[in-house]
């Protein structure tokens, strides 16, 4: 299992190995010893989530606010989307930045984003079929948005505004300034 840094510190990009026989393949694609060895923090998922969207589909950007914020651990069984996650910690260095990573059934990466993140994807294949671990169970109260394309946030969803498809209430989401980030409380872990 390989792990991969990226731009903003604690958003990780996982490839989990894979082993070929002439049977198939098996993989291990989440291990929560070599995860929380790799990130010096204990994280707990109790919930698994899978979505199939069709192409074009933008589904985000979304978080749980507090005091029940969310980890993710998003990967796709399906086909191919771009995923992207807001740093939205009161404080951080990369307040407001975000991070955008193909994610699919063929290179099988996976992202984890960190409690303090607004969440989104953008299907782009014909459908794409995603699943993800969280680490507090679903809370339509806290269920917040933001806007997909605000243009604070700048980030490029990879196809023409035309071909997008989103819920009534993606359409109506707030912009990123509007809503209530997370203080630094929220999005401590505990350590190992
Ligand atoms: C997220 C969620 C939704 N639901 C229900 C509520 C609703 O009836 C239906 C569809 O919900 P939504 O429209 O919110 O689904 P969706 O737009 O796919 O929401 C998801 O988007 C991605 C980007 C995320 O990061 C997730 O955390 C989640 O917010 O599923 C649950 O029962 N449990 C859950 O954990």
């Amino acid at each position: 299992m390989n792990f991969i840094r990226t731009n903003i510190h604690d958003l990780v990009i996982i490839e989990p190995t894979v082993h070929y026989d002439e049977r198939g393949y098996l993989s291990e694609t989440f291990r929560q010893d070599q995860l929380e060895k790799f990130l010096g923090f204990k994280v707990n998922f109790c919930q698994d989530n899978e979505s199939k969207s069709n192409y074009g589909v933008l589904r985000g950007l979304h978080y749980q606010s507090i005091p029940f914020p969310q980890t993710k651990l998003v990967r796709v069984l399906q086909g191919k989307v771009l995923d992207v996650a807001v740093d939205a910690r009161k404080g951080s260095p990369t307040f407001g930045h975000h991070v955008a990573v193909e994610l699919s059934s063929e290179n099988r990466r996976q992202l984890f984003v960190p409690k303090g993140f607004a969440h989104g994807f953008v299907a782009l294949s014909e459908t794409a079929t995603l699943a993800y671990k969280v680490d507090n169970y679903f809370k339509p109260q806290c269920d917040t948005g933001i806007a997909f394309d605000d243009p604070f946030l700048g980030i490029d969803w990879k196809l023409p505004a035309a071909e997008l498809i989103l819920s009534q209430k993606d359409k109506n989401q707030v912009p990123f300034l509007e809503v209530t980030h997370f203080d630094v409380n929220s999005y401590l872990y505990d350590e190992l």
